[in-house]
């Protein structure tokens, strides 16, 4: 059993890396889905209370507070698969990975996904996905936002390093390597 959390700042490759976890029948557990949950729980609405039910959840039971509630889905997900892994996108801050190296020991992976600035700008102006992919400015904003959260310590402390500075296709080929799936897979490679 695997467990492989995913870290990188926006437009970074997260989305991408769990969409070909997808394709090989491997399970996403996306921690804002906990968040996701919460708000529709108290009655708002996801697409705006968003942050704010994030740092509720936070304050109101601890800075681990959505890791804690993602390990129960986690086990979840590997119960319900045939797959022998999952794929856990979203985490932010150093406490959420010493709870999953807690209840995961050896089985948790943490890979950190990373591209400049610039190369995220561009790729997010291309993704348009809402508003703020299409702008700069916004963009520091997030990445600031992240960082504030401790995003910067659980981006080194990771097991494997990704550099998504190549193409599309060598990058999903990487993330096929570390979730074990690559015809090409050589042992070890983690
Ligand atoms: N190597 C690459 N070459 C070209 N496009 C890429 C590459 N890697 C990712 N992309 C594209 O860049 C965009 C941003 O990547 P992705 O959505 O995976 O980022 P993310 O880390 O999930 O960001 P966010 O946290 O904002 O959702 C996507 O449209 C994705 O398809």
């Amino acid at each position: 059993m695997r467990v492989i959390g995913t870290v990188g700042l926006p437009g970074s490759g997260k989305g991408e890396a769990a969409t070909v976890a997808n394709e090989e029948g491997i399970p996403v557990v996306v921690m804002g889905d906990v968040i996701r949950e919460e708000c529709r729980e108290r009655g708002l609405d996801p697409a705006e209370d968003h942050g704010r039910i994030a740092g509720a959840l936070r304050e109101e039971e601890g800075e681990d507070a959505i890791a804690k509630r993602t390990v129960p889905r986690i086990r979840e997900a590997l119960a319900e698969s045939d797959a022998d892994a999952v794929v856990v996108d979203g985490l932010r801050s150093m406490v959420e990975l010493e709870r999953f190296r807690e209840a995961f020991g050896d089985d948790f992976t943490l890979v950190s996904i990373h591209a400049p600035f610039d190369v995220r700008a561009d790729r997010l102006a291309d993704r348009g996905r809402d508003a703020a992919d299409e702008s700069i400015e916004a963009l520091r904003e997030r990445d600031e936002r992240e960082l504030d959260l401790g995003m910067g310590e659980v981006l080194e402390a990771a097991d494997v390093e990704i550099d998504n500075v190549g193409s599309l296709a060598a990058f999903r080929e990487r993330i096929r390597k570390v979730l074990g799936v690559s015809e090409g897979a050589v042992e070890g490679d983690r």
